[in-house]
C-alpha cells in the first residue's frame, strides 16, 4: 500500500503542507479531496518527487521514496496526470503516448546510438506497448494526429494513456475530470474503473467533481490548510462535521 506521514512543505511563508498523512490501499481508489489551496497538488508533487518535503516520508508496497527524483519515483511503479497537462503540442499522440513509455526501456546510450538489433526490439515492444495503451483509451483514431488542436477531452486521454504507457502499479490522477462536460465526466469514470480493473492498479485521484468522488472511490481523505482533516468512505466523510465546514465555513 500507499503510506504517506507527516509531510510538510513551506513555500517562504506559506506552510502548504503541514503533517499530511494519506493511506491507499493496493487495489483500491483513494480521493484526495478539499478546497482551492488545501494542499493537494503540493502533496502530489511530494510524493511523485517533483518537491522536496521538508519532513515525512512516502512508502510504496514496502520501498521508501522520500526524497527520491522523479525518475526513480517512476522506476517503483509510480505514474501520474498533470493538472494542466504536460503533453508536447507539436507532437503526435503517439509519440506523446511513447514518452511515458520510456521506463520500459532498458538499453543503454551506446547501444542506442549504434542502434543494435536490441535496441530496435525493445522500440518495437514500447511501440507495441503504447498501440495497446491508445486503443484502451479510445486514441487510435486520432494516434498520427499532432495534439495541437484536439479537443480538450480529447488532451485528458492522452494525458492519462501517457501516464499509462510505463505500466505503473500506482496511478496518481490530478483533476482528471476538470474542464470536462458531464457526458466526458461519466465515460472517464467508465474508462478508468475498466483499466484499474484489467490493469490491476491502484488509484490515487485529486479531484474537485464530488459526483464523480463518491461514485468510485473506496476510501477518501479530506484536507484542508496543509493537513488531513478526516478519511474514511465516502458516507463516512460526507457525515463529517469538519469536512462540511471546510467546505461551506463555519456556521454564523
Ligand atoms: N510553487 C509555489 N510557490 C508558492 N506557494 C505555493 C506554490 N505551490 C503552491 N503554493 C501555495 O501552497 C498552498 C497549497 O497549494 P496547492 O496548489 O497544493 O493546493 P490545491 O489543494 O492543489 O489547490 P487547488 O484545488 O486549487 O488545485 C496554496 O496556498 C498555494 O498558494
Amino acid at each position: 500500500m500507499l503510506e504517506v506521514r507527516d509531510l510538510t512543505v513551506h513555500f517562504g511563508g506559506v506552510k502548504a503542507l503541514d503533517g499530511a498523512h494519506l493511506t491507499a490501499q493496493r487495489g483500491s481508489i483513494t480521493a484526495l479531496i478539499g478546497p482551492n489551496g488545501a494542499g493537494k497538488t503540493t502533496f502530489f508533487n511530494c510524493v511523485t518527487g517533483l518537491y522536496r518535503t521538508g519532513a515525512g516520508s512516502v512508502t510504496w508496497a514496502g520501498t521508501d521514496l522520500t526524497g527520491l527524483p522523479p525518475h526513480k519515483v517512476a522506476e517503483a511503479g509510480l505514474s501520474r496526470t498533470f493538472q494542466n497537462l504536460a503533453l508536447f503540442r507539436t507532437l503526435s499522440v503517439r509519440e506523446n503516448v511513447l514518452t511515458g513509455a520510456h521506463r520500459l526501456g532498458r538499453a543503454g546510450f551506446t547501444a542506442g546510438v549504434l542502434r543494435w538489433p536490441a535496441v530496435r526490439r525493445e522500440e518495437r515492444r514500447m511501440r507495441d506497448a503504447v498501440d495497446e495503451v491508445l486503443d484502451e483509451v479510445g486514441l487510435t483514431d486520432v494516434r498520427d494526429k499532432p495534439v495541437n488542436g484536439l479537443p480538450y477531452g480529447t488532451l485528458k486521454r492522452v494525458e492519462l494513456a501517457r501516464a499509462l504507457a510505463s505500466r505503473p502499479e500506482l496511478l496518481l490522477l490530478d483533476e482528471p475530470a476538470g474542464g470536462l462536460s458531464h457526458g466526458e465526466v461519466d465515460e472517464l469514470r467508465t474508462l478508468i474503473l475498466d483499466v484499474r480493473e484489467r490493469r490491476d492498479l491502484t488509484v490515487l485521484l485529486v479531484e474537485h467533481h464530488m459526483s464523480l468522488v463518491m461514485s468510485m472511490s473506496h476510501h477518501i481523505t479530506v484536507m484542508n490548510f496543509g493537513r488531513t482533516i478526516a478519511e474514511g468512505t465516502p458516507a463516512e466523510v460526507q457525515a463529517d462535521p469538519g469536512v462540511v465546514e471546510a467546505y461551506l465555513g463555519a456556521p454564523a
